[in-house]
């Protein structure tokens, strides 16, 4: 059978005589200018991304938070050459993060914004181990590489991989300090109103308990994750600490409300399916489940989750960024039923599927 060919609009913009018919129409050559800059953009996002990557390693927007500096002083403290200095931070001005003006460099409210959120500086600053991972994207989509990041997320071998506390630690500081917005869109999300005891599986040491415990206080709370993990988790009230691996061992009893925060898409299908099965049995009939985390677009895909987040959970080698149809047809082949898709109000920071154990 013969292929089809590709459509109209796709052969023409294949013709570069069609671009210059298009670039004397006023109305369309805006539209031919935005496109333009949309494919320049993906070309070049690399070099945006480790400008970035040194903006922050050279420490400059936190200098620039204590008021505004000139490029020398700036060059000084990051022992850079003043000229190579200025073209870093006219990059950094062009990405809008900041600006110059009467002969100093000042934060823009984008960089303000950037060091303000809760573990973002820390996450851009692991972002050199994606980057060397990525180095030959040819042969890491082949398979042919072991990416380092998974190194980086040890329990992705299996709960013994996590047994050294300071790697624990290491990993589980970079997911507390970026769970703040995590919490904060899923709890607008999802009402935990009705809800007597929430258990936490893979909950690191306890950040969106403490969110949680700051909007419903009063909830009896559960935190379960691997015992290095939970080694370092502060006491809250009503908090009980379960150390434990959903690999090997059963998710203990007694709450309603079971929540896995950013947990599934570091996993295999196989791992997630044995994980559902073990919440559906630890809950009570009409006991619910809330999942949360970065979703792909699916049918519809997202410059950031598809991307990024897809891309960074193959790299972890174990994991699968699913769309919320993937994870409601998981949801259903476990048994779980009332399964309600949550679209995030930022798909790059959470969104959201609660389901629940069948009454009867
Ligand atoms: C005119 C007016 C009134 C306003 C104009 C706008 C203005 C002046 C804004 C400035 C002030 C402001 C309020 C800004 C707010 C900005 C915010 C809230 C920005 C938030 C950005 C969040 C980002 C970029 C989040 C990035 C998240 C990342 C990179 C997460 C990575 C997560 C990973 C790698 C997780 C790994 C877990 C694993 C291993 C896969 O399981
Ligand atoms: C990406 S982190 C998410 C942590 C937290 N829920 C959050 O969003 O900040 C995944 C968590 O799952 C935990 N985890 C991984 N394998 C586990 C297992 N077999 N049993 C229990 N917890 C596990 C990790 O220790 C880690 O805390």
């Amino acid at each position: 059978m013969r292929r089809p060919g590709p459509g109209w609009l796709v052969r023409a913009a294949m013709s570069p005589r069609f671009h210059a018919v298009i670039e004397r129409i006023p109305g369309l050559r805006l539209k031919s200018r935005a496109e333009g800059r949309a494919l320049f953009d993906v070309v070049s996002g690399f070099v945006q991304s480790q400008a970035l990557l040194a903006l922050v390693e050279l420490r400059v927007l936190n200098r620039l938070a204590d008021g505004p500096l000139s490029t020398s002083a700036l060059a000084l403290g990051a022992d850079v050459p003043p000229e190579r200095m200025a073209i870093l931070l006219q990059s950094g001005a062009a990405l809008k993060l900041l600006r110059h003006a009467r002969g100093l460099w000042h934060l823009t409210p984008r960089g303000g914004a950037f060091l303000t959120v809760p573990g973002l500086e820390a996450m851009v600053r692991h972002h050199d181990v994606l980057y060397r991972d990525l180095s030959d994207p040819v042969a890491f989509f082949r398979g042919q590489t072991q990416p380092e990041l998974a190194r980086f997320w040890p329990y992705v071998f299996g709960a013994g991989g996590a047994a050294d506390p300071a790697l624990a630690a290491r990993y589980s500081r970079l997911m507390t300090d970026s769970q703040g917005l995590v919490a904060a869109d899923t709890l607008r999300l999802v009402s935990l109103g009705g809800t007597n005891h929430l258990m936490d599986v893979g909950g690191g040491t306890g950040a969106f308990l403490r969110a949680v415990a700051a909007e419903y206080p009063g909830l009896r709370l559960t935190l379960f994750d691997l015992p290095a993990v939970v080694a370092g988790a502060a006491p809250l009230p009503n908090l009980t600490v379960h150390a434990g691996s959903f690999r090997d061992d059963p998710l203990p009893e007694g709450a309603d409300m079971i929540s896995l925060i950013r947990v599934l898409y570091d996993h295999t299908d196989a791992t997630v399916a044995a994980l559902l099965a073990s919440a559906l049995r630890a809950l009570p009939p009409g006991g619910r489940l809330l999942i949360s985390e970065p979703m792909s677009g699916g049918a519809v895909p997202d410059p950031a989750t598809d991307v990024y987040f897809a891309i960074y959970t193959l790299a972890m080698q174990t994991g699968r960024t699913r769309s919320a149809a993937e994870i409601a047809a998981l949801l259903a082949a476990a048994g779980f039923t009332a399964i309600r898709p949550l679209p995030g109000p930022r798909p790059y920071v959470t969104s959201a599927i609660t389901a629940q154990k069948p009454a009867g």
